[in-house]
């Protein structure tokens, strides 16, 4: 609590080196799922939740239990609609927000799936050539991970956001978790 107070006091200092990382407790911890098929990747326009009105892949905060790769895969069904087979982590994903919210995130990519996607409550799922993502209408750190991660090198980042803006990043590709 401390260090919060003292970031919200001081939030254009908060740097990702002045944070001690490994000790951090998370708010919440959360997945997101790329499907791929061919040169298509599955997107959604999120339609609630933390990032509504961006585009984003299917995701959505881990329940009590429950491991990533089995949120992942019911994050993915319950917003479009369908099944990832087999989903691999490719990123691991640290944020902490000057409001004092923090979240821990995996990403994960699926190259095979069963089902055909479809709108949901929560997300307007449509696929989208690879080369052609549109970062700008995306969360402001996807950009600085995802290329890594679809040329298929395995990624850890940490990130200071205030509300959307990205005030500090670091993305290192490590060789394994
Ligand atoms: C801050 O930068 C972020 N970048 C990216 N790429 N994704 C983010 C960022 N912050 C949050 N997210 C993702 C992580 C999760 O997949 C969702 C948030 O979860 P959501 O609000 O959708 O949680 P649900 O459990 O699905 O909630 P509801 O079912 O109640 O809508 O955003």
């Amino acid at each position: 609590m401390i260090i919060i107070h003292h970031m919200e006091k001081k939030h254009n200092q908060i740097k990702i080196k002045n944070i001690d990382w490994k000790k951090w407790q998370f708010t919440e911890k959360a997945v997101l799922c790329f499907v791929i098929n061919n040169d298509k990747i599955l997107l959604i326009h999120k339609k609630r939740g933390l990032g509504k009105g961006k585009i984003n892949a299917p995701g959505g905060r881990i329940e009590e239990g429950e491991t990533p790769i089995k949120a992942a895969i019911r994050e993915t069904q319950e917003e479009v609609l369908i099944t990832p087979i087999n989903p691999v982590k490719y990123a691991e994903l640290n944020f902490i927000f000057t409001d004092g919210y923090s979240l821990y995130g995996e990403a994960y990519i699926s190259k095979s799936h069963t089902g055909i996607p479809g709108e949901t409550e929560e997300a307007k799922p449509f696929w989208q050539e690879i080369d052609k993502i549109p970062y700008d209408r995306m969360w402001e750190d996807d950009r600085l991970w995802l290329p890594h991660v679809l040329n298929g090198k395995k990624v850890k980042a940490y990130f200071i956001f205030e509300k959307d803006k990205m005030l500090d990043h670091n993305v290192e590709i490590v060789e394994s978790f």
